[in-house]
């Protein structure tokens, strides 16, 4: 398969945007007609070549069907944040990318530069991790609020004030935080500054990457209220990265867990965070306790060991070294994802014979 070049190698052209497809989006020619909103196909992001590349993203399928909710959970360094900014082709020029990003049938990785651009905010755009470093502190958030409706939607100052005031007021902030440096605004503003950015130019598709990360636990609870409510009012597809297990299941309709770079579960939310197959979801499941549930009034349990070096991965299944249940034969193949139950997929050499329930991973503090 070719190589695909992200963004920062890509040739600038200039695209006519005649017209605007359901989705929102330009229209470039003829749209294909899409029966999910986004598809991932064997997407593959390495980065750096030679002995010391990192094959990030090895080989994910997903399918987000329009108006759905879909979780990405793992723990860190196993490739999530990679694969959100794949999605977009946000990734750095070191980075290579093959596979397919379908966007309402429209191959993101291949299509040409200025057609990107105009997709990254009215098809997909996405909420970072950390919006101070985000948001650019010396201009005024409104300004930065309105940039996008100026530049993507063709709107006159007036018209981009007037819809940045529309969406502070969506987002649950006062006009006149509009004048305010983004050092002037608390983390959860700040963070509902980059959603309103996010739906500046009315996205089919919204991706959070970690949206709540670094807040605290009410502001957390507040902060993905929000985005469940904007995207349930707005009838936006939501794509939500976070190592919290618990979270992703509250918020959204299907779960897929990465692991070194692979999805080695997916399935609906609540069957994947209660009776998850494989025996890595079931240790996140159990180190991510639901707050407020008598049913999770268990401990948090810790995984053990580390995750991986995606430079220097073990042989067979990657997780066997840090499985309870590993078998010998799980040290030297690899397991795809198959048939785990309606709508379930797991990649363990367990799934379809009884899976041993025993767990050794280690207990740690009670959250309180
Ligand atoms: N720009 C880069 N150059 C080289 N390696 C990178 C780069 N960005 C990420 N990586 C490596 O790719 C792997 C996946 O990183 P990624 O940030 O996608 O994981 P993650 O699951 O999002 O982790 P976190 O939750 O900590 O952000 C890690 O081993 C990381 O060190």
């Amino acid at each position: 398969m070719t190589e695909t070049p992200n963004a920062e190698t890509s040739d600038a052209e200039t695209h006519p945007e005649a017209g605007t497809s359901k989705a929102g989006l330009p229209n470039a020619g003829t749209p294909k007609a899409a029966s999910s909103l986004l598809e991932i196909k064997d997407l593959r992001v390495t980065y750096g070549t030679g002995p010391s590349a990192v094959p990030a993203v090895r080989g994910v399928d997903l399918v987000l069907e329009s108006g759905r909710k879909l979780g990405i959970a793992g723990e860190s360094g196993c490739g999530k944040s990679t694969l959100a900014l794949a999605l977009l082709r946000l990734l750095p020029a070191t980075a290579k990318l093959t596979g397919q990003v379908l966007l309402d049938g429209e191959d993101v990785l291949t299509m040409k530069w200025g057609r990107l651009r105009a997709v990254r905010w009215a098809g997909a755009s996405i909420v970072f991790q950390g919006a101070m470093h985000s948001l650019n502190a010396v201009h005024r958030i409104g300004d930065q609020i309105a940039e996008p409706v100026l530049l993507h939607r063709g709107a006159t100052p007036a018209a981009a004030r007037r819809r940045t005031v529309e969406l502070l007021e969506q987002v649950g902030l006062p006009a006149s935080r509009a004048d305010a440096y983004p050092h002037e605004l608390s983390g959860g503003q700040r963070q509902r500054v980059m959603i309103a950015m996010a739906l500046a130019c009315d996205p089919r598709l919204i991706v959070a990457d970690e949206p709540t990360t670094a807040l605290d636990v009410m502001i957390q609870a507040q902060i993905l209220r929000l985005i469940e409510q904007l995207v349930a009012d707005q009838d936006i597809s939501l794509l939500m990265i976070s190592h919290d297990l618990a979270v992703l299941s509250d918020t959204c309709d299907r779960l897929a867990v990465m692991y070194a770079g692979r999805i080695v579960e997916e399935g609906p939310a609540k069957s994947v965070y209660d009776a998850a197959e494989h025996p890595y979801s079931r240790a996140l499941s159990a180190a991510f306790p639901r707050i407020g549930d008598p049913a999770s009034r268990r401990a948090p349990r810790g995984l053990p060991g580390d995750p991986p070096d995606p430079s220097a991965l073990p042989s067979g299944c990657t997780f066997h070294p840090r499985c309870p249940v590993a078998l010998d034969e799980c040290a030297r193949e690899d397991q795809s994802l198959r048939e785990a139950g309606p709508g379930r997929h797991a990649a363990c050499v367990h799934v379809g014979a009884a899976v041993p329930a025993q767990m050794s991973v280690t207990p740690t503090e009670p959250r309180p």
